[in-house]
């Protein structure tokens, strides 16, 4: 499902109207009206319920003032609060078409903080037309953030239109404040605010309405941003006839006497996600823990402590297909040796994944990546803190900053993973946001398995930017199985992988 700015959405709206011939009046009528469709499906019907309609001055106060007349085919019990007479030629005539069908308007100067208070608390629904994607500075004023608290405070339940009021449209912040919402119905398709917290957090429950809009194709309009969603994702296709020399072997290189299980974690996690073959090639300590848990695993001892040598001539063994992931556990002592591991593994064809302490090592000389041979697959999959460290920028400015993880990919010709609660993905063409998982993931550990459920798809040759896709989603939905959320290990994460591959399977 397609992703859009704000300012998309404008251009979507422009186009829909001048292409079309489908006027700003049709597309509010229909919004406002699928927000009623809405809070009837989640709500149930309407003549025992009370309704309060909270309208700000733009459009998405328009949207509330067909709510608001709507409503009234329903029940008598609707009133509106203006907060700024409607500046839009749409809005004004929706607000007037409100009143002649005999709708009650207060005005919230008029009605001071109390008696707005007294009224909200009294409704059943409040909904929130304040401000949409048109919200476009901090708000500041403190009426307004007043009454927005207000909202939050004495609100039985509060139905958002468009976008929860005071979040921004185009990365999920809270511009001053912002109301929380337990439905957001919102008109076309999604923003990025909805996706992106604490904006995700806001909407509660998301409803996507169709008010009109054309498909993309019809509008001629390129979006690069998508929600990964079952329908597109691909599974690995595993003949009848196969046998383990059909895929590709997973080798991780990493692990230190003072990360002993990290990269066990990613060696199990690639079983679990289909790998045939799984090498682990570390210290002694660890492969003694990969043994311990799992005898099919293949060790490469490179003795008591880390030795580039012994790294290095393995490598040089290493055929064409084989997928590495490397950095789980590693730790960053020996930089200098680990970066020239790394940068052998770059001149190499075989489709690389750098995670963990592979990704500080690497921070040391990012432009290595620059030395890679140019149809080789390499996939950066860092947590914010590594990022931060890859992009040399604070981690306020690379949080969920989608089109930054876009332009890093673009500029090194990588596919990253900026991991979070909600995960960014980015080939350099398109952004992809990932939704699945929740707090059972975060968790010490966690990252490995991710690195290593990734290899074991590229392993079943999926194409990298594909297994990565699938990899997130599938990831999350393991974490969503953990019975009770956060109480768990990651090391439990493993076992839900094949249960999670079975549950994708059959809702496409
Ligand atoms: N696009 C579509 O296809 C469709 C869009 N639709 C609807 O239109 C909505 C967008 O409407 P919109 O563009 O009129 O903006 P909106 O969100 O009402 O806010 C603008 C108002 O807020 C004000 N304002 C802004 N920031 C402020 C602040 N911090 N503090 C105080 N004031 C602030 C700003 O004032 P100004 O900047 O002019 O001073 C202006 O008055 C969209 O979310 C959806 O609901 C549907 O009808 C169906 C089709
Ligand atoms: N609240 C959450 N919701 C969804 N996914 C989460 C959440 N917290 C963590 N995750 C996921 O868990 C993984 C954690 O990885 P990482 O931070 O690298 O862990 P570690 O370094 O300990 O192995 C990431 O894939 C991240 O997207
Ligand atoms: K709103």
């Amino acid at each position: 499902m397609f992703v859009i700015t704000s300012k998309e959405m404008k251009e979507l709206e422009k186009r829909t109207i001048t292409d079309f011939d489908i006027s700003e009046e049709i597309l509010m009528e229909r919004a406002g009206i699928s927000v009623v469709q809405a809070i009837w499906n989640e709500y149930g019907e309407f003549s025992n319920k009370s309704f309060v309609i909270i309208c700000g001055s733009g459009n998405n106060g328009g949207d509330g003032y067909v709510v608001a007349r709507d409503l009234l085919n329903y029940t008598e019990a609707v009133r509106v609060i203006s907060v700024g007479h409607p500046t839009t030629e749409v809005a004004k005539k929706n607000y007037e078409r409100y009143l002649k069908h005999g709708g009650i308007v207060y005005t919230y100067s008029e009605l001071g903080l109390e008696g707005a208070s007294k009224i909200i608390s009294e409704a059943d629904i409040v909904v929130d037309a304040l401000f949409g994607t048109g919200l476009n500075r901090e708000i500041n004023d403190e009426e307004l953030t007043k009454l927005i608290e207000v909202m939050n405070l004495y609100s039985k339940c509060i139905v958002s239109v468009d976008i929860p009021s005071g979040v921004c449209a185009d990365d999920g912040k809270i511009m001053g404040c912002a109301v929380q919402a337990d439905l957001t119905v919102t008109f076309g398709l999604p923003k990025v605010g909805h996706f992106l917290f604490p904006g995700r957090e806001l909407c509660g429950k998301l409803k996507i309405a169709k008010i009109g809009i054309p498909s993309l194709d019809m509008l001629t309009c390129d979006i690069n941003k998508e929600l990964i969603t079952t329908e597109k994702l691909r599974l690995p296709n595993r003949p009848r006839w196969s046998n383990k020399g059909t895929y590709s072997q997973v080798i991780i290189i990493g692990g230190s006497n003072k990360y002993i299980g990290a990269p066990v974690l990613s060696a199990l996690s690639a079983l679990r996600s289909g790998a045939s073959m799984v090498k682990v090639v570390s210290v002694s300590k660890v492969c003694q823990c990969a043994m311990s848990h799992d005898p099919a695993l293949i060790c490469v001892n490179i003795g008591e402590d880390f030795n580039v040598e012994k790294l290095e001539d393995f490598i040089a063994t290493v055929s064409k297909d084989v997928v590495f992931v490397v950095g789980p556990g590693w730790d960053t002592q020996n930089s200098e040796e680990k970066l020239s591991i790394i940068k052998k593994l770059l001149l190499t064809s075989n489709t690389l994944i750098i995670d963990a302490d592979g990704l500080n090592v690497l921070s040391q000389n990012i432009d290595l990546l620059r030395e890679k041979n140019s149809s080789k697959s390499v996939i950066l999959t860092p947590h914010p803190g590594e990022f931060s460290r890859l992009t040399k920028k604070s981690l306020e400015k690379v949080k969920q900053n989608y089109e930054l993880v876009h332009e890093f990919s673009k500029e090194y010709g990588v596919i990253t993973v900026l991991k979070d609660a909600t995960s960014i993905v980015s080939d350099g063409k398109k952004i992809y946001f990932n939704i699945t998982g929740n707090t059972s993931l975060s968790k010490a550990g966690s990252g490995d398995i991710l690195s290593g459920l990734l290899a074991g798809l590229i392993s079943q040759h999926l194409e990298p930017v594909e297994a990565v896709k699938t990899g997130v989603y599938v990831f999350g939905l393991a974490g969503e199985m953990v019975p009770v959320e956060g109480m768990n290990s990651a090391f439990s994460i493993l076992n839900y992988i094949p249960e999670a591959f079975k549950r994708l399977r059959e809702s496409k």
